[in-house]
Parts: structure tokens; sequence; C-alpha cells
């Protein structure tokens, strides 16, 4: 059976409208807010199932006084004993600040009154707020009084309210104002309300113009029983037809019955009125008092200050929900754990937009001396104004899109995605999220990137990683200019754990890299976008860092479908770069079989120089230079040729080791001990030096430590030895770390009057980094064919 009626119409009554002439609210606005009063400890309080304790309407009090409530309506005291004590025992642990009003309410009943001042004798200062019911069901019904008897209860109460409060004024220097209520004043005659209000005054009888001496008429909405805009007009009647209205405070006191409370209250506002009774997040009879928070941060949306402060609104939702045990709604305006929430693709990438768009609006403010408004599509009021974090602002479920995705990304990760690339990470959330079939959380979305593109670190790395690199730039072999220089990549990547070393040239660091991938690994793709930015510049110049993207296509097809998007980040912009490419191949070779080193004769000379340096890099730790990798390519292609044309690769180290004695005992010459000292002309180097099994100590000055060697080499030696090339870099890690050091000498000697020069390389490595170079070039003086002073 169907609850509903077809006809309604014959159950229920509509309001009925008031023909107000020339209504004025209607094209007001409100500038300043209203004087507010919390009835949460009353109104609020007498509709919970379980009335608060003494002790959380304590902490309730203090948090109302905390966010600036300068009027509260602490209790109905003649209710019960817990209200009565709770009134007394906030006078006499002196917890009422000194510029707070305390209100306290009673019905038109004289025991009753006399009880409710009992309540508050001997504070500094207290509202009495009586009521009683005006309009004409509750005067046929709960009654049975006619208007007359209904007027007489109000005056002849008033009286006593009077009287009563300056008996009490006398004896305990209470300052009294007073407020009354015409209950029911939605439904109530209009003109009756008017006629009640006007009697209550003249009972009063000392209703004056100061603020403090105005009485307050509170106009309740009882029951909410029609639309707001009737009840702007019942108020701007009872606001124009009162008389002597500058000695009246007029009070709102709107319920939500028809889910219009707010409203209600702001029209009334437009109507004339000067206050508002409600309660924090529109706790109350039925479906609620007139919602306060609400009320005052629409006001904060305006750019006025409600007068009341809600910095940190999750403590205070925690503080009211602990008292009066009632949940906020997730989706409670301003306060709802949802309400700066947007899981929909459409609001995520709008918000995302509006983020982006503020940043620069703001900078450009800032820079001008303007305020930094706030506009942002979907959210009319900055979380960050409550105390909220923006972490809530964008949460990812199936309803989301690619805006939202890449907002967190940029929040987390601090990437800010190219819109190509957000396009392709959302299909990956996406799966996520279907397979899953939950809300995405942040932890997952960014792991989810982090596993896509191999990124943040040793955990996330791919099959490539880079390890380390070089660039250097060399003319063109055109002669062009030397914008047009080919740049050259020398590096050391990890491919499925094993060190490789590549190279590649190009005409920037990217396309280097990818001629070396060609090279070494047969990864034919070129670069379609890339895109950088510098992460952290503002906050930490020092540690600034650059983000790259990067999208590569099949060398052969620019405009494929399919591509691969990769990301990197790094201090250097080039090992950004770098990094993104190598992310990007990463998602390329997914788990197709890589080449492996090619050590046979005969094999292209780039790929075999680079793969006998892997060999030696795996086997031995040293990082080879470029001029070493060539020459020693040459010692092994000879080597391999007399053995058939291929070489193992441990043969290869033991190559090595014998060509440059690297780790062997030292040959024709040594350096057995030797000391530096700074002198006025540079370094003086005094050196034990064991030649041919003989000890001789020689002594030589140079600008720095390895001109000084080669100073006593040259007492030593026939002719000039000059160092072309050195470098040096760390091996192991820790305290474990030593110094690999590469010296190429070049020997220059007169023979039978004709020149000879020979090149030849020192390889060292040893804890102490001097050493390392001193030792590397005695050792390259070995491999050079030097005429010794004693033979000549
Ligand atoms: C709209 C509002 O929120 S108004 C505030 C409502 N709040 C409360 O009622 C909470 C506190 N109330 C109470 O604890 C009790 O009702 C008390 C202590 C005030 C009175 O209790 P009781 O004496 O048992 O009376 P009861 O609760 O039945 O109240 C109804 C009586 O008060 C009368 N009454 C109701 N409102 C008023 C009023 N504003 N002025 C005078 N009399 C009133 C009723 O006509 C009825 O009288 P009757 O017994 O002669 O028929
Ligand atoms: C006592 C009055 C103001 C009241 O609480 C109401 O009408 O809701």
């Amino acid at each position: 059976m169907p609850c509903m009626l077809v006809d309604p119409s014959q159950k229920y009554k509509p309001y009925t409208p008031l023909h107000l002439q020339s209504r004025q609210w209607p094209s007001k606005r409100s500038t300043v807010p209203p004087i507010w009063l919390s009835t949460d400890l009353r109104d609020g309080n007498q509709a919970l199932a379980n009335p608060m304790t003494i002790e959380q309407k304590t902490t309730f009090f203090q948090l109302l006084v905390q966010c600036g409530y300068k009027e509260i309506e602490v209790a109905y005291p003649a209710a019960s004993d817990t209200d009565f004590n709770f009134v007394r025992g906030l006078i006499e642990k002196k917890q009422v600040p000194d510029d707070v009003w305390i209100q306290v309410l009673t019905p038109a009943r004289e025991d009753l009154i006399t009880r409710t001042i009992d309540s508050v004798a001997g504070t500094r200062q207290a509202i009495i707020h009586m009521y009683n019911a005006t309009s004409p069901l509750f005067r046929g019904v709960v009654f049975k009084n006619s208007k007359e008897e209904t007027i007489q209860l109000a005056v002849e109460h008033t009286k006593l309210v009077r009287r009563l409060t300056e008996e009490c004024t006398e004896k305990h220097g209470t300052v009294f104002r007073y407020e009354y209520s015409p209950e029911t004043f939605s439904q109530t005659e209009p003109e009756f309300s008017v006629e009640i209000c006007d009697a209550v005054k003249a009972a009063w009888g000392k209703a004056g113009t100061d603020t403090l001496n105005k009485i307050i008429f509170n106009l309740p909405a009882t029951v909410e029983i029609a639309p707001p805009n009737h009840f702007a007009d019942l108020v701007e009647y009872f606001h124009t037809h009162i008389s002597e209205r500058e000695k009246i405070l007029i009070s709102l006191h709107p319920h939500n019955d028809r889910g219009t409370g707010i409203a209600a209250a702001e029209l009334g506002i437009l109507a004339g009125a000067d206050r508002v009774e409600g309660c924090l997040f529109g706790n109350g009879e039925r479906t609620g008092n007139v919602d306060l928070v609400n009320l005052a941060l629409n006001y904060y949306t305006q750019g006025i200050h409600p007068n009341v402060d809600f910095d940190d609104i999750q403590r205070i939702i925690d503080i009211v929900t602990q008292c009066n045990d009632l949940p906020v709604h997730p989706r409670h305006p301003y306060a709802g754990e949802l309400v700066f929430t947007a899981f929909s693709g459409s609001h995520q990438d709008a918000i995302k937009k509006g983020f982006e768009d503020q940043e620069k609006r703001h900078a450009l403010a800032r820079s001008r001396g303007d305020g930094e408004i706030w506009e942002m599509p979907y959210l009319p009021i900055d979380p960050a104004d409550l105390g909220q974090t923006y972490e809530a602002v964008i949460r990812v479920n199936s309803q989301s899109g690619k805006g939202g995705i890449a907002y967190l990304v940029k929040q987390y990760l601090q990437l800010d995605l190219p819109r190509k690339m957000q396009i392709v990470f959302y299909k990956v959330v996406q799966a996520v999220a279907d397979r899953e079939a939950r809300e995405m959380t942040v932890d997952d979305i960014t792991t989810a990137f982090c596993e896509a593109y191999h990124f943040g670190g040793s955990k996330y790395e791919g099959r490539l990683a880079l390890r380390s690199f070089k660039i250097t730039s060399v003319p063109n072999p055109d002669g062009a200019d030397e914008v047009r220089n080919v740049r050259q990549f020398d590096g050391t990547i990890l491919v499925d754990g094993v060190l490789r070393v590549i190279r590649g040239d190009g005409n920037g660091p990217i396309s280097a890299l990818l001629h070396a991938l060609l090279t070494h690994l047969d990864v034919d793709l070129a670069l379609r976008e890339y895109t950088v930015h510098p992460i952290n510049t503002e906050a930490d110049q020092q540690n600034s860092r650059a983000a790259s993207f990067i999208e590569l296509v099949p060398a052969n097809d620019r405009k494929s479908t399919r591509s691969w998007w990769g990301a990197g980040v790094d201090r250097d912009v080039a090992a950004s770069g770098l990094r993104a490419v190598l992310s990007a191949v990463n998602s390329y070779i997914e788990d197709r079989p890589l080449p492996e080193l090619k050590l046979s004769v005969g094999f292209n000379a780039l790929s075999g120089q680079s793969d006998v340096a892997s060999v030696i890099l795996n086997s031995l730790g040293l990082e080879l230079p470029r001029r070493l990798q060539a020459t020693f390519f040459e010692v092994v292609q000879r080597a391999a040729a007399s053995s058939g044309g291929e070489i193992a690769q441990d043969a290869l180290s033991v190559l090595f080791k014998e060509t440059y004695g690297y780790g062997l005992p030292p040959a024709q010459l040594s350096l057995k001990s030797f000391e530096l000292d700074r002198v006025e002309r540079g370094i003086h180097l005094s050196g034990e030096f064991v030649l041919g099994g003989k000890v001789e100590t020689v002594k030589g000055v140079g600008n720095g430590p390895l001109s000084a060697l080669l100073a006593c080499l040259h007492q030593l030696v026939e002719g000039a030895l000059v160092i072309r090339e050195y470098s040096e870099h760390a091996i192991g890690e820790g305290t474990e770390v030593s110094a690999a050091t590469y010296v190429e000498l070049v020997y220059g000697v007169t023979e039978n009057e004709r020149e000879r020069k020979t090149s030849g390389w020192g390889v060292v490595s040893d804890t102490d980094i001097t050493a390392s170079g001193l030792h590397a070039v005695v050792s390259a003086v070995s491999r050079v064919g030097v005429v010794w002073k004693a033979e000549a």
C-alpha cells in the first residue's frame, strides 16, 4: 500500500503568504556579520537523546569561548539539577570571561523564572531569555489561551523577570539584559507578533538605545513551515512595524525543517535582523537549529570576517562530536570530510588548472603588492584557512580523469607531467582502479607511477639504469660552427645487473645516448617530445633539480601511434633527460633479450671498444677513458687474432693487467716512497725511486705533485716526458673506496739526431689519491721505452 497521498492538499495546508508592500530585503546585501548567540548548550543539548554531562558542557563552553562567541545560551536551568549546577559551576569557578554574556532560558512560569534567575545570581552579566508560544495552534491547543491571555502571560512574567533581576542586581551586582521570544513566530499572525512584543517591551519598561540596554526580540522559526522568502517577509514586517525599533535587537532563531535554515537566516538578516541564534554544525531539535559554522563561513567567503574563528575546524568537529555524540555528515558544508574532495574527472581537471593558474596569479599579485584573491573552480573556500590540508582535495576512483591523477603526481612527486603523458599514465591508473575496484590512494598512484616509469630510486629500477656518464663536445667533422658541435656520450649503464660501457654521438646528450643504445643494445628509438621543468627552485635553491619527460617512438616511424614515455629527475638537467630516456627505453624493451657483449675480432670498432671496456669495468672496476679504450682495443684485437679470433672475458682482464702492469709488481722503475712539501715555488717532491733494483733519492719542484714528479724523472731520463691525459675516478664505496688513475705519457727523445716520440699508459689504483696519480705516472714511464741517463 502506498503511503503517500495522491492529493496531499487534503491533508496539508499551504502557508499563508504575506502581502508585504514594497518589501526591501530582496535587493539588500549583508556587509557586516550579525551578533552571534550559540545555543548549543540549551537548544542543542535539549535535542540530544543523552543530554551532555557537566564535563561535556564545560568542554563545549570553553570551545565556544575559544571560537570567539560572546553570547552563549548555557542552559535551561530549571530543567534539571545538571543544568542548574552547570550554570552555577561556570560562575563559581569563574569560567566565564568578562566579555562573554551567558544566557539562560525560562518559560513564562513563576517557579521556573525564579530558579532560572537564581542560577545566574552573582555572575557579572547575564541575559534572561523568556518565551511563550504565540501561534494560533499553540494558543488554542497547548495553552487554551486567547490572544489577550497570551499577551498577559508574557507581560506578567516579563514584569516578574524585571523585579527578580533587579533584586538580584541589588543583591549580587549581576547586570542583566532581557530577551523575549514569541515562540512559534513563523506560524504566528505578523500583527500579533508585533502586538505581543510591543506589550512585552512596555512591561520591561527600560529598553534603551545603547546596545546593552536594548531589548532582544528573538523571532524563532520554531518550525520552518514556509520558504525562506516568507520568513524574510515576516521579519521585515516585524522590523518595520514594531515601535521604538531603535531600542530593539531583532534576533533570529531558525530551525531547519525544510532544509532552508541557512537561507532563512540570511534572508532574515537582509530583512532587518541584527542577531542570530544557532548551533555549531546545526545540532538542535528535529532537523536542527541553523548551523552557525556554515552561516559564519558564508560571510567569510564573501570577504567578510564573521568575528568567530574556525582556524582548526577538525579540532572543533572532534570536540563537538565528543560532546554531543553526533557525527558531522561527510557532505556537511565546510566541515564534512568530503567537502574539499573531488573524485570526478572534470572537477579534478578544473581544480588542477585552477591551482596552476592561481599560483601564477598570486605570484603576480605579490610582486605588485596586491591581495592574493582565491578563485578556484569548485572550491569556494581555501581549505588551508580552516586548518585543512590539500591532501584530500583530489581523490581518485573510477570516476576520475587524467587531471586529478596528474595533480596528485605533482603534489606528491613534484612532477608536472606533460599532457600526453598524463593521458598515458591515466590509463595505467585506470587499469589498477578497475582491477582493484576501489578508491586509489595517493600511495597507490605514486607507486604505480614509480613502477611504470622506473622512477624513484633503486627499488623501482628497470633493466637499464644510468650509473655514470660524460658528455663531451667535439668539433663537427664538417667544420661547421661551434653550436653544431657533436656531443659524445660516454657512459656506464647497468644492463640486467651487469655494467656496460656504452658510447654514442649525437647533436645533443639525448640523441648521443639514443645512438649509444642503438649501437650497443639494438634499441632503435627516436625522440618525439621532450619537456623539462625545475623542481624546488623557489623553496630551496640548493636542492633544485630538473624533471625531464621524454616520449620515444620507433626511429623509422616518427608518426607512430605507439610511443613510450619516461621520466627522470636529477640535479643536472642533462642527466635528468638521460634518465628519462632510459625510463622510456625500459618500457619499450619489456622482457625482450638484449644483445650480449661481443668479444670477437672484426666486430664493429665502436661497440667492440666499449664491450671490452665493459668487461674491464665488471672485472676490475676500472672505467677506462675513451682513448685508453681505443688503445687497449688494438691490443685485444692483436691478441685475439693470434688466438683464433675470439677472446674470453677472463683472458681479457689478464691481458689488461699484463699490458699495463695493473696490480702487478713494478717493472723497471718504481716509486718506493715520497714526501711532498709546499715551498715558495710550488710543491717539492723527494722520492725514493727503485731503478733496476737500485734505490735512488731524487728531488724535484713543480707547481703540483705531478709536475714535481716529472722534474724528478727528468733527472733520471734523457728527453722529455709530457702528460697528455690524466683522469681518475673512485672505486668502491665508503671506507673501501680507493682512487683509480689513468695517465697517458708522451715521451720524446733525440736518438741518432732523430727525434723519437712514444706514448704509453699507466693505470694504478690506491687508497691515497695523490699516490695513485704519482704511481700511475711512474708506471707509464716503464711503457714508453725511455732512455735512462745512466745508459746514455
Ligand atoms: C521551542 C523550544 O525549544 S522551547 C524550550 C523547550 N525546552 C524544554 O522543554 C526543555 C526543558 N523542559 C523541562 O525540563 C520541562 O518541560 C520543565 C521543567 C520546563 C517543565 O516541566 P513540567 O512542569 O513537567 O511541564 P511540561 O514539561 O509538561 O510542560 C508543559 C507545561 O508547561 C506549559 N508551558 C509550555 N511552555 C510554556 C511557556 N513558554 N511558558 C509557560 N508555560 C509553558 C504548558 O502549557 C504545560 O502546562 P500544563 O502542565 O499546565 O498543561
Ligand atoms: C525558545 C525558542 C526560542 C526556541 O527554542 C524555538 O522556538 O525553537
